[in-house]
């Protein structure tokens, strides 16, 4: 039997008595939102999407079978309130849906951050606990459909029932986070994991080097299509010999050329200079720094956001890799996977 560090919990440790009695209030239909919702209620949980008024995904909710109501209302109706806006507007909703809070009611988040960063402070009298998926929504939604399962975190912050951990979980086991895998945490270690893994490696790290190889190879005349081939689309392909046997089955699948070339180069690259950058970014989440500038950014309208999302937007590798992804033949014409990617981010 595997010995792990940590207690690792799987369909089994679920006790599913904790849930299925409950009415879930899922506020917020996008890439998490539509996810836990479609997979609850497949489980078997009574679901109510809350959505604000004039909301696009009103419909799309509807067209899932879900039943919709305003924030507040679903809110008031939820057992247990899962806050699925984005981190920036949950303070805001969080006010809207504040009465309908009962003693014994649990207040749910994917991600710690308003809660480690104190942006909303809960009553005292209900539970608060997270349920955080490690996988963007989509796939926490496909996975669910293809039986398979996206591991995840729980914590609990406030217990006021006695049964926040035992609720989480089986909250995990309703969207398929247990049949992969359920470590529990705090909101503390997840949020400055998250914040660490998504800007250093996960979004931010693994953007800035496809870039800069693509980059490379374009200023020293290679045309811009076998770059994008090169440094990014095969990149998914790597990464998937990673997710399935971790790095050996990947360095087993490549030529000994690659595998030789690759840890002689690698280190080179990504050298004792990012590992310091790495460990400043680290200390700007654990000190509080980001967050402070993510929050006024929000404030200020998001200017640096803005300008930085259109220059990566307009960047040649994006510009060359719309059509060479429209061509190919699964496709049929429409770089479908790019607009799912995109919709949820676009409030
Ligand atoms: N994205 C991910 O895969 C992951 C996210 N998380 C966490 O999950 C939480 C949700 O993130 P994510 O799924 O990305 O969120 P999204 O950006 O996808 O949320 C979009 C939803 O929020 C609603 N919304 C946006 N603004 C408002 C507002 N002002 N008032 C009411 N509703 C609003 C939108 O409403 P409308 O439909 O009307 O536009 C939409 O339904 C966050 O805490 C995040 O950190 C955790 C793990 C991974
Ligand atoms: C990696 C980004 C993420 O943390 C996630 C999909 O887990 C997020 O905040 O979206
Ligand atoms: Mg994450
Ligand atoms: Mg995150």
């Amino acid at each position: 039997m595997t010995e792990f560090t940590t207690t690792v919990y799987y369909d089994d440790d679920a006790d599913r008595s904790h849930i299925d009695s409950k009415t879930v209030a899922i506020l917020g239909y996008g890439s998490q939102g539509h996810a836990h919702a479609q997979n609850l209620a497949e489980s078997g949980v009574d679901v109510v999407v809350g959505l604000r008024p004039g909301s696009s995904s009103r419909a799309a909710a509807r067209e899932d079978g879900l039943r919709v109501a305003s924030p507040a209302e679903a809110a008031a109706e939820g057992d247990i309130v899962s806050i699925l806006v984005p981190d920036t507007v949950q303070p805001a909703v969080f006010e809207e849906i504040r009465d309908g809070l009962e003693a014994g009611d649990t207040l749910q988040f994917a991600h710690g951050f308003n809660i480690h960063y104190s942006q909303i402070e809960p009553p005292e009298d209900v539970d608060v606990t997270l349920v955080a998926p490690k996988s963007p929504g989509h796939l926490v939604r496909r996975n669910y459909e293809n039986d398979e399962g996206t591991p995840g975190l729980i914590a609990v912050y406030q217990d006021t029932t006695g049964e926040a951990k035992d609720e989480a979980l089986a909250y995990a086991h309703g969207i398929g986070c247990t049949r992969a895998g359920v470590i529990e945490t705090t909101f503390r270690e997840e949020t400055e994991t998250d914040l660490f893994g998504e800007q250093a490696v996960l979004c931010g790290g693994v953007t800035s080097l496809v870039k800069q190889g693509y980059e490379t190879l374009v200023d020293a005349g290679y045309s811009p299509e076998m770059a994008y081939f090169e440094c990014l689309n095969e990149l998914k392909l790597i990464v998937d010999l990673m997710y399935e046997g971790g790095l050996g089955e990947m360095w087993d699948s490549v030529s000994d050329t690659a595998e030789f070339g690759g840890l002689t180069r690698g280190d080179r690259i990504v050298d004792e200079h990012s590992r310091e950058r790495m460990e400043e970014v680290l200390e700007e989440v654990q000190d509080g720094t980001f967050a402070r500038e993510w929050i006024l950014e929000n404030q200020a309208g998001r200017p640096s956001y803005n300008q930085l999302k259109d220059a990566e937007e307009s960047h040649g590798i994006e510009e060359v890799g719309r059509p060479l992804r429209d061509l190919f033949a699964w496709n049929d014409g429409d770089d479908e996977e790019t607009e799912k990617a995109e919709a949820p981010a676009d409030d």
